[in-house]
C-alpha cells in the first residue's frame, strides 16, 4: 500500500485575476477550488492511475470537513488526525500573467494531535511505501518527518520523501527510497544557480552519497533526471504542453513514477511516465485526468523517438476501451 502524509494539506484557492496591481481592488474572471497539499495530489494522481493509497494527515474545521468530504467522494481512502480547534488552510494560487501563490501557515497542531498521528502510523507495514510531503505548520517540531521515520525504521517501510530545504536534508539520514526535489530547490541547497538536467547531475550525485537511494530533479521545461539506486544515470525531455496550471505538477512526478515502479516497471520507464504525469497536470486545471496522461505519455515517447513498452501501450489501449465503454474515473475527461 501506498501511504501519503500531508501534515499540512490545503484547500487550493485559484483565482484568474486581469490585473495585480499592489493596494487596488483587483477582479478575477473566474475561480476554482481544488484539495491540495502535496500528498493529497499524489493520492488524487494514484486514484487516476486507479492505484490504491491512503492519505494521511491533520485537519481541521469547515474546510478539513470540506477537503476530507471531498476525498471520500473521489474514492480516495483517508486517515487524518482531527483537530478540535483550527482551520486547514486555504492557499490562494493568483493564475495571471505568472504564477503568484500565497500559501498559509496551517493551523495550530496541539502536541496530543501528533502523538495521536504517531500512533495512527503504525498501520504502516513492511513493503509499504510512506510518502512524506510538503512543509509543516510551524507549530510541529521541525523534526517531524525524522521523528516519523526514526519510530517506523527497520520495519522494511519505503520512505519518499519531497520537502523544502532543510527538511529534505535531515530525512537523509533515513536513506530514503526516493527524493523529488526540483532545480531550483537544489540550487537553494548547495548556493548554486542551475537549470538543465545535465547542470543537476552533479548534485543527484551528492544527494546520493548523503543517503538518498534514488534521486529525481525535475527542471520544469528543461526536462528531468533521475540518478537510480544502482547509480545509473537518466534523463527525459518534457514534452511540449501549453501551460495552464503547475500546481501539482512534482507531485504528479512522485505519483506516477511510484505508480510504475510499485507495478514492477523498470526506472527509465517509470522516469518517463512520471514526467508525462507532472506535464499532464501543468497543462490543466488541478491534478491532471488519466485521458491527458495517456496523451502526453504518448507525445513523449514520439518526442523521444523510442518505441512505448508494451505494457504501457496496452495500459492506454485498455484506459480508452473503458473510457468509451463509459466506466470507471480513468475514463473521466478533462
Ligand atoms: O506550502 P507547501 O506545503 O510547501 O505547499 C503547498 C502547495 O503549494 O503545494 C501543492 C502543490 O505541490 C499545492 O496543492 C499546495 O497549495
Amino acid at each position: 500500500m501506498i501511504y501519503t502524509m500531508t501534515l499540512n494539506p490545503a484547500l487550493d484557492y485559484v483565482m484568474h485575476p486581469l490585473t495585480l496591481d499592489m493596494g487596488f481592488t483587483n477582479r478575477s474572471s473566474s475561480e476554482e477550488l481544488y484539495c491540495g497539499g502535496n500528498g493529497i495530489n499524489i493520492s488524487t494522481l494514484l486514484k487516476e492511475l486507479d492505484v490504491p493509497s491512503i492519505a494521511m494527515g491533520i485537519a481541521g474545521g469547515f474546510t478539513g470537513d470540506y477537503l476530507l468530504t471531498e476525498l471520500q467522494d473521489k474514492g480516495i481512502a483517508s486517515n487524518f488526525v482531527r483537530l478540535d480547534r483550527g482551520n486547514t488552510r486555504i492557499n490562494i494560487k493568483l493564475n495571471g500573467i505568472v504564477m503568484t501563490m500565497v500559501n498559509g501557515m496551517g493551523p495550530k497542531i496541539p502536541e496530543k494531535k501528533v502523538d495521536e498521528l504517531l500512533e495512527r502510523m503504525d498501520v504502516v507495514r513492511a513493503g509499504d511505501t510512506l510518502v512524506l510531503t510538503g512543509s509543516i505548520p510551524n507549530s510541529l517540531p521541525e523534526d517531524i518527518y525524522t521523528q516519523i521515520m526514526g519510530k517506523l525504521a527497520g520495519r522494511g517501510i519505503q520512505f519518499v520523501v519531497d520537502a523544502p530545504g532543510q527538511l529534505l536534508m535531515e530525512s537523509l539520514k533515513a536513506r530514503p527510497f526516493l527524493i523529488k526535489p526540483n532545480n531550483h530547490e537544489v540550487g537553494r541547497i548547495y548556493g548554486v544557480n542551475i537549470e538543465s538536467p545535465e547542470e543537476c547531475m552533479p548534485y543527484a550525485h551528492k544527494l546520493h552519497e548523503e543517503g538518498a537511494r534514488n534521486v529525481i530533479i525535475s527542471c520544469g521545461g528543461h526536462g528531468s533526471l533521475l540518478l537510480d539506486e544502482n547509480g545509473v544515470e537518466h534523463i527525459v525531455p518534457t514534452a511540449k504542453v501549453k501551460l495552464v496550471n503547475a500546481t501539482g505538477a512534482g507531485d504528479s512526478m512522485v505519483a506516477g513514477f511510484l505508480a510504475k515502479v510499485t507495478s514492477g516497471e523498470d526506472y527509465e520507464t517509470a522516469l518517463i511516465f512520471a514526467s508525462a504525469c507532472g506535464t499532464a497536470t501543468a497543462a490543466s486545471n488541478g491534478i491532471a485526468k488519466r485521458s491527458k496522461i495517456d496523451r502526453v505519455v504518448t507525445a513523449l515517447y514520439k518526442k523521444m523517438g523510442r518505441a512505448m513498452p508494451g505494457t504501457i501501450a496496452r495500459d492506454i489501449e485498455e484506459n480508452r476501451a473503458r473510457a468509451e465503454a463509459g466506466e470507471g474515473i480513468s475514463g473521466k475527461t478533462e
